[in-house]
């Protein structure tokens, strides 16, 4: 229940179109109710003549009811889409602090489950649960007391029977529904992980051939999520029928209600309008069990939302910030780090410095630690022991967005994001104007590339748009670093994946934005490495040699 609590609270802001979509559901339903009450009250007393008056309340109900209902599905959606945005909003700002280390724990389909998914789900919390359940509340207890006041003996039992079809139904789907709910948001996320395994790894699956395997996988989440959706249904059938049971009962009691009494006063016109005046509250609960059924979904919803949005982000910056590094020296100073559940340290009691504006290699097998130490020096992690530091200041003492602003990266891992050839460099530099650019994509060697673009700049790359090569990515990679124009470079394998003719076009273009830089390269090649002062090798964690 902490989970749903916790994602209430944060529609606070918005309690205002909330209440004004349930003044008009409750508009909406009290004017159903007395509409139907009226026409039942003049068709039963139909003999005695139809007073004009009454004809123009039943016009006036008519029409209230029709716009109450248009004004109520205006404002509820209204106030659920904002709600809604100001929770993606929320779930983002809170996601942003744990990239890259803590959010890489979780598979990319499964983190877009959570954010597109499992906060749709929460729809169903203010729009389906929330106003409804008031609506009909207030439903109840008005009802009570415009029967009340027609007859007691009728009253008591059809107030008893609406709380039933209110309150017992749907206490017993939501029972229901509980364990299912949080089965069908699993399995909804484990379909979604296998199917982005499959798009994403379809060359090697293909070539694996495990295809056949990936789609039985994804065969076997879809079965999960079929017989999830399936025992909803029928949980959701099975209420439908109950709450139409009970609101037959409460007719059968109004109506031998009114026998007993049939000596009363009011007599025929009374009972009508008693039936009908049921019938239509009725219609006010008749949502109930569905929405309440519902709950045990949106809960495991919420509480996949909270285990993103509340993980502690590995590192965090610092409450009082320090005087700026006076210069660009990175140093580790007995540097130990093991990634959490890790049986071996990554790092184990590691001493390196480099001075501002020089030049240190990293070179050493596969799981070395090459790349936990790069993200040290980018501070993803912190260390277990022993400092990182840049002009002498730890870098916990620095904000995150300082130490970044400092650093530019070319990484193996070339991310090309779907989007525009001038979207993909803005990542670097946002202000960089046409000609920067330009100037950039030449000394990146793009020139040629950029002529061949039919749209130049604004031509589409990525997802769907025109496919760059493994040499054409690294060298966006390296513009996005020449426009960052940033006083320390850390280059992760830049030339790994290439042939040997691009990768001397690619150090080419990089010596001169290396000039009074201080750069950090790590490579398992000896071309990137000969342009280094210094090059430390590093084998289980450790330093085990260090060269000039
Ligand atoms: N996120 C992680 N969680 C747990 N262990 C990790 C994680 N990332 C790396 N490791 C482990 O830490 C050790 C160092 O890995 P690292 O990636 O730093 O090596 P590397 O020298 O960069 O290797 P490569 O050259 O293959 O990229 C390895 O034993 C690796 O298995």
């Amino acid at each position: 229940m902490r989970d749903l609590l916790v994602l209430l609270a944060l529609a606070r802001g918005r309690a205002g179109w909330m209440a004004l979509g349930a003044g008009f559901a409750l508009t909406a339903t009290a004017t159903g109710i007395a509409l139907l009450g009226l026409a039942g009250g003049l068709v039963a007393g139909a003999g005695a003549g139809i007073a004009v008056g009454a004809i123009a309340w039943l016009r006036a109900l008519a029409l209230g009811r029709t716009a109450a209902r248009y004004l109520e599905r205006l404002t509820t959606h209204e106030a659920t889409f904002r709600v809604l945005a100001d929770l993606r909003l929320w779930f983002f700002e809170r996601a942003i602090p744990l990239a890259p280390a803590r959010l890489g724990g979780w598979r990319g389909g499964d983190l877009m489950a959570r954010l597109v998914s499992d906060i749709d789900a929460l729809d169903g919390l203010y729009l389906r649960l929330v106003t409804p359940t008031a609506v009909a509340l207030l439903t109840v207890v008005g009802l009570a007391a415009v029967l009340g006041s027609l007859s007691p003996a009728i009253a008591v039992p059809v107030v008893a029977l609406l709380a039933l079809a209110g309150l017992g139904v749907p206490a017993l789907t939501e029972r229901a529904g509980r364990g299912v709910g949080g089965v069908q948001v699993a399995a909804a996320a484990r379909l979604r992980v296998a199917a982005v395994d499959l798009v994403q790894g379809m060359a090697d699956l293909a070539a694996n051939q495990a295809l056949d395997r990936q789609a039985a996988v994804i065969a076997e989440a879809e079965a999960g999520h079929e017989a999830a959706l399936h025992r909803q249904a029928a949980i959701s059938a099975a209420g439908t029928a109950a709450t139409q049971l009970v609101s037959q009962l409460a007719l059968v009691a109004v109506v031998l209600g009114w026998a007993a009494l049939a000596s009363g006063a009011g007599g025929t016109p009374l009972v009508a309008v008693a039936v009908l005046v049921t019938l239509a509250a009725f219609e006010a609960v008749a949502p109930l069990p569905l929405a309440w059924q519902l709950l045990g979904r949106t809960k495991a919803a919420a509480r996949r939302i909270r285990e993103v949005a509340e993980a502690a982000p590995a590192v965090c910056d610092p409450v009082r910030k320090g005087p700026p590094p006076a210069s660009n020296a990175l140093a580790l100073e007995a540097v130990s780090f093991r990634y959490p559940g890790a049986e071996r340290p990554a790092l184990d009691g590691v001493d390196l410095a480099v001075p501002d504006g020089g030049r240190l290699g990293i070179a050493g097998p596969s799981g070395a630690g090459k790349s936990t130490l790069l993200a040290l020096l980018l501070r993803f992690h912190d260390p277990d022991a022993g400092r990182v530091t840049l002009g002498g200041v730890d870098l916990r003492d620095l904000a995150v967005a300082d130490l970044h602003a400092r650093i530019g990266v070319l990484s193996q891992a070339t991310s090309i994001l779907a989007g525009s050839l001038r979207e993909n460099l803005a990542i670097a530099a946002p202000e960089a104007d046409e000609a920067t650019l330009r100037a950039a994509l030449d000394r990146a060697g793009l020139g040629t590339f950029l002529a061949a673009l039919p749209d130049g700049l604004d031509t589409w790359l990525g997802e769907a748009g025109v496919a760059v090569s493994g040499g054409e990515a690294r060298r966006i990679a390296l513009a996005r670093v020449l426009l960052k124009d940033a006083p320390i470079l850390l280059l992760d394998e830049p030339t790994e994946g290439l042939d040997a003719e691009t990768e001397r076009a690619v150090l080419a273009a990089l010596a001169p934005a290396m000039q009074g830089r201080t750069v950090v390269t790590i490579s398992h090649r000896p071309a990137p490495l000969a342009a280094m002062d210094r090059v430390a090798r590093l084998e289980a964690g450790r330093i085990v040699e260090a060269t000039d």
